[in-house]
C-alpha cells in the first residue's frame, strides 16, 4: 500500500447522513481504516467538534459546511458530497481555504427522473387525493379530473442531467415536452425550448423543476409564477426547497388553482428519521409528499458511494483534483520512483518562482510538474527525484512560503 505524508492509519474519514456502505469498503480497501459514521446530519456544535480532526468528511445534502465550520476544520484535506447538490457546501470558502470538494454529478439522476415521471403520472390521474380518501374510507371512483399523460405537456425548468432524462422519459409516454433554461440547451428528441418561464407555467399540464439552488432559483416559483400555471395544473419539486415559495403553493392547492403536487424538497427538513416534519403542505390531500428520497434507490446510494470515496482515495493517494466542483482540477499520473509535492496557494504575482527557486537552491531535480489555477487558488503539484528526508524539508520550505494554504507529501 502506497504511504502517504500520514500513516493512512492516522487519517480520519468522518461520513455523516448514512452514506452507503460501498463507500466505506472502497476507503477500507484503499487502505483506509479510521472512518467515523453518523446515520443522520449533526447538530452544529457536534459537527464543529467532530470536523475538528476529520482529514475527509463525507455528506449528502442536509449537512452544512458554512464557512465557520469549515474555518474550524483545520486538518481538513478535502469535502465529499455524497449526492448532486453541492450549495450545502461554502465551496468559495473551501477553496480559500484549499479543500476541494467533490460530488456525484450522475450517479442518481436516474432515480430522481424517474420519480418525477411516476409522479406526473400519479397527479394526472388524481391519485394523491383519491388514496388519502380510501385510508379514510372514501371512494372516489370518478374519472372528473383524471387524465392520461399521452398528448399533455410536461414543462421542465432547468434541462441539465436530470430535466433531459425526465423529458426523454416523459416523451416516450407520448407527452409533449417543453423546457426552459437560462443555458442554451441541445433539445433532445422533440423538446422544444421555451423563451420565458412565464411562457412555460402558461403553456403546461405538468411543470417540473430541476434547477440548482443559487440566488437566483431562489423563491423562483411564488404566487405570480403559481398563478400563471393553468387552472387544474400541477407543480412537482424534486429540486430544492428554497426554489418554491411553500407557503403559496398551499394557497394555490387549497384554492384549488392547482390540481396538485409532488414535493420532495422542503425548506426546512429534519436532520434524520427520529425528527419530526412539518410542512404548510401537511393534510392537504392532493399533495404527494416525500422525504427528500429522489435520489435515495439502492443503486443510485451505492453507485454514489463507489464514485464520491473513489475520488476521495485518489486525492488522498495521488493528488488529483479532477472533477472537483470548486478547485484547480490537476489529472496526475502515477508517481512511482519520485516524491510527490502538493502545495495549494493564494494565486499572487510570484508565487511560482518562489516555489521553483526552492528547488532550484537546493539543486532539486524536478521530475514532473502540474500547476492549475483559479483566480483566487493555485495548486502546483511537484515530483521531485529526492529522498523521504530531503523531500519533508522541501515540503517544510513550501510550507513558509507566504500564501499557502496547505502543503503535502505523498511517498
Ligand atoms: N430530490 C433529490 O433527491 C435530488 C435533487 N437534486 C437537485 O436537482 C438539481 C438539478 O440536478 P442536475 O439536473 O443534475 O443539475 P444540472 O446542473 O445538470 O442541471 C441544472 C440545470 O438548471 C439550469 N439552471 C440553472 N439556473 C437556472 C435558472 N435560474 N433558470 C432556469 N434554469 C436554470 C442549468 O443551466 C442546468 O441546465 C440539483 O442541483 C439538486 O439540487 C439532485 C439529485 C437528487
Ligand atoms: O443529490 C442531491 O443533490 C440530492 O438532493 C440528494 O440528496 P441526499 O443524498 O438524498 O441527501
Amino acid at each position: 500500500m502506497a504511504r502517504t505524508s500520514y500513516p493512512k492509519h492516522e487519517i480520519r474519514i468522518l461520513l455523516l447522513e448514512g452514506i452507503s456502505q460501498n463507500a466505506v469498503e472502497q476507503f477500507r480497501a484503499a487502505g483506509y481504516s479510521r472512518i467515523d459514521q453518523f446515520d443522520k446530519s449533526l447538530p452544529e456544535d457536534e459537527l464543529r467538534r467532530q470536523v475538528a480532526d476529520a482529514h475527509f468528511i463525507g455528506i449528502r445534502s442536509r449537512t452544512q459546511l458554512t464557512a465557520e465550520v469549515l474555518g474550524e476544520a483545520r486538518r481538513l484535506l478535502a469535502v465529499g458530497c455524497f449526492c448532486i447538490g453541492t450549495s450545502q457546501v461554502d465551496l468559495d470558502a473551501a477553496e480559500r481555504l484549499g479543500i476541494p470538494v467533490f460530488n456525484a454529478p450522475y450517479s442518481n439522476t436516474r432515480s430522481v427522473a424517474e420519480l418525477v415521471v411516476a409522479e406526473a403520472i400519479m397527479l394526472m390521474r388524481g391519485i394523491p387525493r383519491k388514496n388519502a380518501a380510501c385510508h379514510r374510507g372514501g371512494w372516489e371512483k370518478s374519472a372528473a379530473g383524471s387524465h392520461e399523460a399521452r398528448g399533455k405537456t410536461i414543462g421542465i425548468v432547468g434541462y441539465g442531467h436530470i430535466g433531459t432524462q425526465v423529458g426523454l422519459i416523459a416523451e416516450n409516454l407520448g407527452m409533449r415536452v417543453l423546457f426552459h433554461d437560462i443555458e442554451a440547451k441541445l433539445a433532445l428528441g422533440n423538446a422544444r425550448p421555451v423563451d420565458s418561464l412565464d411562457s412555460l407555467l402558461e403553456q403546461s399540464d405538468v411543470v417540473t423543476l430541476h434547477v440548482p439552488e443559487t440566488p437566483a432559483t431562489r423563491l423562483m416559483i411564488g404566487e405570480p409564477q403559481l398563478s400563471r400555471m393553468r387552472r387544474g395544473s400541477h407543480l412537482i419539486n424534486a429540486s430544492r426547497g428554497s426554489v418554491v415559495d411553500i407557503e403559496a403553493l398551499a394557497a394555490a392547492l387549497r384554492s384549488g388553482h392547482l390540481g396538485g403536487t409532488a414535493v420532495d424538497v422542503f425548506p426546512v427538513e429534519p436532520k434524520g428519521n427520529d425528527d419530526v416534519f412539518e410542512s404548510p403542505l401537511a393534510g392537504i390531500d392532493n399533495a404527494l409528499l416525500t422525504p427528500h428520497i429522489g435520489g435515495s434507490t439502492l443503486e443510485a446510494q451505492d453507485n454514489i458511494g463507489l464514485e464520491v470515496a473513489a475520488k476521495l482515495v485518489r486525492y488522498s493517494d495521488n493528488g488529483s483534483t479532477l472533477s472537483a466542483v470548486n478547485f484547480p482540477e490537476v489529472t496526475l499520473p502515477e508517481h512511482t520512483g519520485s516524491r510527490r509535492l502538493l502545495h495549494i496557494h493564494r494565486n499572487v504575482p510570484g508565487m511560482m518562482s518562489r516555489v521553483n527557486g526552492i528547488f532550484s537552491q537546493r539543486n532539486v531535480n524536478i521530475d514532473g510538474q502540474y500547476l492549475r489555477t483559479h483566480p483566487e487558488v493555485g495548486y502546483v503539484v511537484i515530483d521531485v527525484d529526492a529522498s523521504e528526508e530531503q523531500a519533508t524539508e522541501l515540503k517544510e520550505e513550501l510550507a513558509a512560503i507566504d500564501g499557502t494554504l496547505r502543503t503535502r507529501i505523498l511517498y
